[in-house]
C-alpha cells in the first residue's frame, strides 16, 4: 500500500499549484500520532453502532453528555484542512479521511488505481446493502486518484454517473478499479468498476477537469 501511495505523494509534492486539493504543506504521516488510525477506527465504529443502536432514554441522556464532552475536547484540537490528519494521513485507509468508505490502495500503475474497499454498517442504504450515494463517493475519490495519476495534476469532477448493476454488500472487501479511458486537453475521462468477487456491483463513467493554476 505504501508504495502505491508514495506515487500519489510524488504527484502532490511535484506541483506547487495552490488550488484544488493541495496546499504548500509538507506531506507527513506524523500528524495525529502513531495511534491516529485506531482513533479513526473508533470513530467509524461509533457511526456503525449509532446506525443500528436503539438506546433507551437513560442511555441517550448518558451518551449525549459523553459525546458533548468528547466534542468539546476534539473542537479544541481543530486546525485547517491542509494540516488535519484526516485526509492527509496517506499511510491509513482512505488517507485517514473518516468520511470516506475505508479503502486500501493495492495497485497504482498505467492501468489506473485498484483498491480494496469496504462499506461499513453506517453506509447502509437498505436491506444490508450500501447506499448508492456512498458508492458514488467511493468512485469519486478513487476516480480522482486515477485522474491525478494519469495527468500528474489536480482535477475536479465535472460529472460522474454510476450504473448500479447489482447489490453492493456491507462489511465485505470489494475491489474498486478506476482508470483513465482517454485524455483530451484538460478533460480526463475516467471509468471504474466495483466488484464483489466476480460479481459486478457498479460501474462509473466520469469526467474530471484538470485545474488551471490557482483554480479552486
Ligand atoms: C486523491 C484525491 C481525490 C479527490 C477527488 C474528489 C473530486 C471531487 O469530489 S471534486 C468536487 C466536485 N466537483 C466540483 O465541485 C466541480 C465544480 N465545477 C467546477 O469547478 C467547474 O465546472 C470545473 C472545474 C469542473 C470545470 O470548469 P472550468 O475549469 O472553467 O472548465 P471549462 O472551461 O468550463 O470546461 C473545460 C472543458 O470541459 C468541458 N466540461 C466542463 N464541465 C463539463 C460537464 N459537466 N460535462 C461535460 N463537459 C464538461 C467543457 O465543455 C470544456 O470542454 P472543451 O475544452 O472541449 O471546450
Amino acid at each position: 500500500m505504501s508504495e502505491a501511495n508514495d506515487r500519489a505523494v510524488e504527484t502532490v509534492d511535484e506541483d506547487p499549484h495552490e488550488g484544488g486539493f493541495r496546499a504548500h504543506a509538507a506531506i507527513t504521516t506524523d500528524r495525529g500520532g502513531p495511534r491516529y488510525g485506531e482513533f479513526s477506527e473508533q470513530v467509524r465504529l461509533l457511526m456503525d453502532n449509532a446506525r443500528y443502536a436503539c438506546p433507551d432514554d437513560e442511555l441517550v441522556d448518558e451518551l449525549i453528555e459523553s459525546l458533548k464532552a468528547l466534542n468539546d475536547r476534539l473542537a479544541d484540537s481543530r486546525i485547517d484542512e491542509w494540516h488535519s490528519p484526516a485526509g492527509t494521513r496517506i499511510d491509513l485507509p482512505s488517507r485517514g479521511n473518516i468520511t470516506l468508505p475505508p479503502y486500501v490502495v493495492t495497485e497504482v500503475n498505467d492501468n489506473g488505481v485498484v483498491a480494496e474497499l469496504t462499506f461499513r454498517d453506517f453506509h447502509l442504504g437498505g436491506n444490508n446493502a450500501a447506499h448508492g450515494g456512498h458508492v458514488a463517493v467511493a468512485f469519486d475519490d478513487v476516480g480522482g486518484f486515477a485522474s491525478a495519476v494519469a495527468i500528474q495534476h489536480v482535477s475536479r469532477t465535472a460529472y460522474l454517473t454510476v450504473q448500479y448493476r447489482s447489490i453492493t454488500p456491507l462489511n465485505t472487501p470489494l475491489r474498486i478499479h478506476a482508470w483513465a479511458d482517454r485524455i483530451e486537453g484538460r478533460k480526463v475521462f475516467i471509468k471504474g468498476t466495483l466488484y464483489d468477487g466476480d460479481r459486478l456491483c457498479a460501474e462509473m463513467d466520469a469526467l474530471f477537469i484538470k485545474l488551471n493554476p490557482g483554480q479552486a
